[in-house]
């Protein structure tokens, strides 16, 4: 069993990578097991601050990593929050008052299509030049009431139409069939699959 850590502090997204994961042939540890400190997330591209993150956790781990680097991207915003959705209404992070100014943001817009996207990197030690990436994106409406309990972050917000069910109201399960993490988590699982070696 290949020992990974995740180079993450966000509990949902941890919760969904967990279960995704958990059947594999993966022991996996959150970066918290290792007191990883939070890296910092300069870039203004997801893949940049995930390579970051991926590095910083095999560093402090000495295992290999498994970073995410989501947002949701709102069309008539221009595609913010984006890369700065986690701090979109400023430090301490707070999916509350992230929402909150989401829906603000968007008053008096008639256009309310928005995308999560999300990178997934996995390196096998700090410097290695050949990470494998994937990628997925998920396609939805921002709804100004929140509905439904489960998933994180934008989730209440965020109505998937074919199913006319927000992000919170499916089940996870459901969730990682379709979300963008889970789309990318499918894609590096398939593309580890023709990793000859070791590593
Ligand atoms: O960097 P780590 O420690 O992984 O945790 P983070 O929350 O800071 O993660 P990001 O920097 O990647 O920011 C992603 C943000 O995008 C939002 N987000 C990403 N995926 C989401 C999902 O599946 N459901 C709801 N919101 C999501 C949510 O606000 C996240 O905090
Ligand atoms: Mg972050």
């Amino acid at each position: 069993m290949k020992k990974i850590v995740i180079a993450s502090n966000n509990a949902g997204k941890l919760r969904e990578i967990d279960a995704i994961l958990a059947p594999l042939d993966f022991e996996v540890f959150p970066q918290s097991a290792f007191n990883i400190p939070e890296a910092e997330e300069p870039y203004c591209t997801f893949i940049e601050n995930c390579l970051t993150k991926a590095r910083h956790a095999s560093a402090h781990s000495g295992l290999p990593a498994l970073a995410d680097d989501s947002g949701i991207c709102v069309d008539a915003l221009n595609g913010a929050p984006g890369v700065y959705s986690a701090r979109f209404a400023g430090e301490p992070k707070s999916d509350e008052r992230n929402n909150q100014k989401l829906i603000e943001s968007l008053q008096g817009h008639a256009n309310r299509k928005a995308h999560y996207y999300c990178v997934i990197v996995l390196v096998r030690w700090p410097e290695d030049p050949q990470p494998i990436i994937a990628e997925g994106a998920m396609y939805g409406e921002i709804i100004d009431t929140p509905r439904g309990a489960g998933g994180f972050g934008y989730d209440p917000y965020f109505l998937i139409p074919e199913l006319g069910q927000t992000g919170a109201e499916i089940p996870m399960a459901q969730k990682n069939k379709i979300s963008h993490r889970g789309k990318a988590l499918a894609e590096l699982v398939e593309k580890l699959k023709s990793v000859r070696g070791e590593g």
